[in-house]
């Protein structure tokens, strides 16, 4: 049976990474999915930006909406500090199985825990069965139709709390339309837009972050 894009990727950095360098990780699938293969990746322009969303944060608990190859698992994952933990969801169990091995050669596999299901089915057990009180960085970049549920989910079941940063990758491709609107016509939001590009393409892309005000 012949093997899937993301096996690929995942064969690449099992070849071409160093074991427990999550930067040489990050290095070796954009190295892949520029010359060989596109993959929906969040990429390295716009990992910049998120690199600095996340140092700006200083989550102690973060989460991560869309997993795929567990690429920006290990982004983020590299930058958190001793002790802090990242939560990251993923629907697709292909996707899950290769996220798990990314992580674990990275060697960044005790600061990440990967959840396997629908997003509407994880964050309302986060606080009971993961142990979370409120989330201080989450990550968008799954359905681009569950960012505005979700973000409503997140209030609904208190997991924000003032100063929670929001961060929303895809919001001009393939594109955001109803989240940007939502989170930009809340009062209980401060928005900031990052122009980018999307990943290994010269197709114009953004970010958003929203920062939660209480
Ligand atoms: N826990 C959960 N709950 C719900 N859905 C969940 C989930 N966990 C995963 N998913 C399911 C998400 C599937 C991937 C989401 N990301 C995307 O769809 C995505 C697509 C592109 C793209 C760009 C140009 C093109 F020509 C084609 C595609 C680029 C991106 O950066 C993207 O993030
Ligand atoms: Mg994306």
């Amino acid at each position: 049976m012949n093997q899937s894009k993301e096996q690929r990727i995942l064969n690449f950095v099992l070849q071409n990474a160093v074991r427990g360098d999550p930067c040489s990780v990050v290095d070796t699938i954009d190295k892949y999915c520029s010359q060989k293969e596109w993959a929906m990746n969040v990429g390295d322009e716009k990992g910049k930006i998120l690199d600095k969303t996340v140092e700006e944060a200083n989550p102690s608990v973060a989460l991560e909406l869309g997993t795929y190859c567990g690429y920006s698992a290990v982004r983020i994952s590299r930058l958190l500090k001793t002790g802090a933990r990242l939560l990251t969801v993923e629907f697709n169990p292909e996707f899950a199985a290769i996220a798990k091995q990314m992580i674990e050669f990275a060697g960044v596999q005790d600061k990440v825990k990967l959840l396997e299901g629908p997003s509407e089915e994880i964050i309302p057990q986060l606080k009971k069965k993961y142990e979370v009180d409120t989330l201080d960085f989450v990550f968008l970049d799954h359905w681009k139709d569950r960012y505005t549920p979700d973000t409503i989910l997140l209030q609904e079941c208190n997991l924000l709390r003032k100063g929670s940063i929001l961060l929303a990758d895809n919001i001009i491709f393939p594109g955001a339309p109803d989240f940007l609107n939502y989170v930009r016509k809340s009062p209980h939001f401060q928005c900031t837009n990052y122009p980018s590009h999307l990943e290994y393409m010269q197709v114009e892309d953004a970010m958003e972050k929203a920062v939660f005000l209480g």
